[in-house]
């Protein structure tokens, strides 16, 4: 099926999401969108998915102009879309999931399960996915979840497949694996419009790129091109891949973790016994697969969860046994790794989310009234800081890009005055140029002497920023080394085995090769 979007355009307001938007999608291919967060990439898929209405412009199919009055309409032309937050009922299995929606059902509305299950396996077969139909969706980890999500469009007969971001949450092995399906979709005729921030995978399966700017299309780009020229390509300038940092100056001050338990209330041990010190003046990273008790880490430094044994203490004093507004005020800056979850309120004004542990204090408040000229002011200044960007202040924060409300929720943490700074994937769906923004910043905080804790699952991001690496497997700590330590023996590390026996198989290897 041949796809085109004629002069697409999308307001919302004064703002012009997509202007006169001009993409073509041949039969079988992969055609990457590239820009930066805010360009507008979602918004067209949304007006190509029948979820927004555009303002001027036609869909074609096969050179005939369609009209999607909602997304039923976009499914049943034939395209398929998987979200960046997948749309999963956890206590459904893969049959039941696939089915929702379209349910084949004998007379009197019973779902036949057996059908529905059949046509998973059928699928799974045809593409090669390793899928079970009858796995509960929230048993099954996010990779799997998103193979669901995409046998669900494929169900549905899609021979277009939009994928929004869709490894951002993946594990580099499904990613890999993802990367390998898409191929095969491919190969077997389905085209796909992949929307990514990540420039190695978009040379690794893109035919085509079309680069998207503040809402226009600014032109293609060939996937041949190197990483460095996809990026300035993207932001319209020459941007800096690497970190840049001088070494760390380590004074006095120092968060220690001692022993740190924390099990979840099944009595399984999520974090087991974790001892180290980050010293002021350093960045220590977190390298793991997810899953392997980082979340729980932080959350701990947080407050959100209580250990069950062992303390962590900041400059002498305890943290554990602290709320959690008490930590925050106590000059602790903290970025969650899911930031729609537990970083912001959607509903709430982006001013409203800069403030939000800060409301009731000087000097957003006086007595029991808020100061809505200095909230006003403090928003418009962190805005520019960290170009965050937003139409007004006081628009809904769930109204911007998805990293554009990342931009936010680091603005507020950083805009505080700190002594220790934890941040989860700092750059998840931000694009290049914000991405070495943020790099700079997490430098500077450190440069300013206070201890700094980056959890990643992005190796680039950990080798770039770290002072030390701290390689986290089945809740226990495998390792401390340095950023220069070879990539293969922390990809060794990040399965379980221990350093030394990481660093004799590395060699051999290397031998061998
Ligand atoms: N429902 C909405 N109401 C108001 N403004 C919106 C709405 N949806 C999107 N926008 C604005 O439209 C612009 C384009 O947003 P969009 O989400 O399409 O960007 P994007 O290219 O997908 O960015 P990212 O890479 O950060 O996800 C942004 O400025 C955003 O704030």
């Amino acid at each position: 099926m041949k796809l085109e979007l004629r002069g697409i355009t999308k307001v919302f307001g004064p703002l012009v999401a997509n202007d006169h938007i001009d993409v073509v999608v041949e039969p079988g291919t992969i055609h990457a969108l590239l820009g930066e967060n805010g360009a507008g990439k979602s918004t067209l898929m949304n007006v190509l998915y029948g979820l927004y209405q555009p303002d001027g412009g036609d869909i074609l199919i096969d050179d005939k102009k369609v009209k999607f009055n909602g997304p039923g309409d976009a499914v049943a032309a034939g395209i398929g879309m998987v979200h960046q937050h997948f749309m999963l009922v956890p206590v459904f299995t893969v049959a039941e999931s696939v089915a929702l929606g379209y349910e084949p059902t004998a007379t009197g509305g019973v779902l036949k399960l057996e059908e529905a299950r059949k046509r998973v396996r059928e699928l799974a077969d045809r593409f090669g996915f390793d899928i079970d139909p009858d796995a509960l969706i929230e048993d099954l980890p996010v990779g799997a979840q998103q193979r669901v999500e995409i046998i669900k469009a494929l169900s549905r007969d899609a021979s277009v497949l939009i994928l929004d971001e869709p490894t951002a949450v993946l594990t580099p092995q499904e990613t890999d694996e993802l990367l390998a399906i898409m191929k095969q979709l491919r190969d077997q005729g389905t085209s796909i419009i992949l929307i990514t921030h990540k420039l190695r995978e978009v040379k690794a399966v893109a035919d085509e790129i079309t680069v998207i700017r503040r809402g226009k299309v600014v032109g293609k780009a060939e996937p041949t091109s190197t990483e460095k020229e996809l990026a300035s390509a993207m932001v319209g300038r020459p941007v800096d891949l690497s970190v840049t940092k001088n070494p760390p100056k380590l004074n006095d001050s120092s968060v220690v973790f001692d022993n740190l338990t924390v099990a979840a209330d099944t009595g399984q041990v999520l974090v087991d016994g974790v001892s180290f010190e980050v010293k002021g003046g350093e960045v220590l990273c977190i390298a793991g697969v997810q899953g392997n008790g980082q979340t729980e880490l932080t959350e701990a430094i947080l407050g959100s969860v209580e250990p069950t044994a062992g303390s962590i203490s900041l400059n002498g004093s305890p943290l554990t046994g602290k709320g959690i507004k008490e930590r925050l005020h106590g000059g602790l800056g903290f970025v969650p790794e899911d930031r729609s979850l537990d970083g912001m309120i959607a509903s709430f004004t982006i001013a409203e989310n800069f403030i939000l542990d800060q409301y009731d204090e000087e000097p957003f408040a006086k007595g029991i009234s808020m100061r809505v000229k200095t909230i006003a002011e403090h928003a418009e200044k962190l805005r520019e800081e960290f170009d965050v960007r937003v139409t007004s202040v006081h628009d809904p924060i769930s109204t911007l890009s998805g990293g554009n409300q990342q931009k936010a929720i680091l603005a507020r943490e950083m805009s505080k005055k700190l002594e220790l700074l934890v941040v989860s994937q700092p750059t998840r769906g931000l694009d290049v140029g914000s991405i070495e923004f943020v790099h700079s910043r997490i430098i500077a905080e450190r440069d300013s002497g206070i201890p700094v804790i980056v959890v990643s699952t992005e190796l680039d991001e950990v080798v770039g920023l770290a002072d030390r690496i701290a390689v986290m497997y089945h809740g226990r700590i495998v390792g401390i080394v340095d950023p220069d330590t070879p990539r293969s023996v922390l990809g060794l590390m990040m399965a379980g085995v221990p350093l030394e026996e990481a660093l004799s198989k590395a060699s051999q290897k290397e031998v061998a090769k």
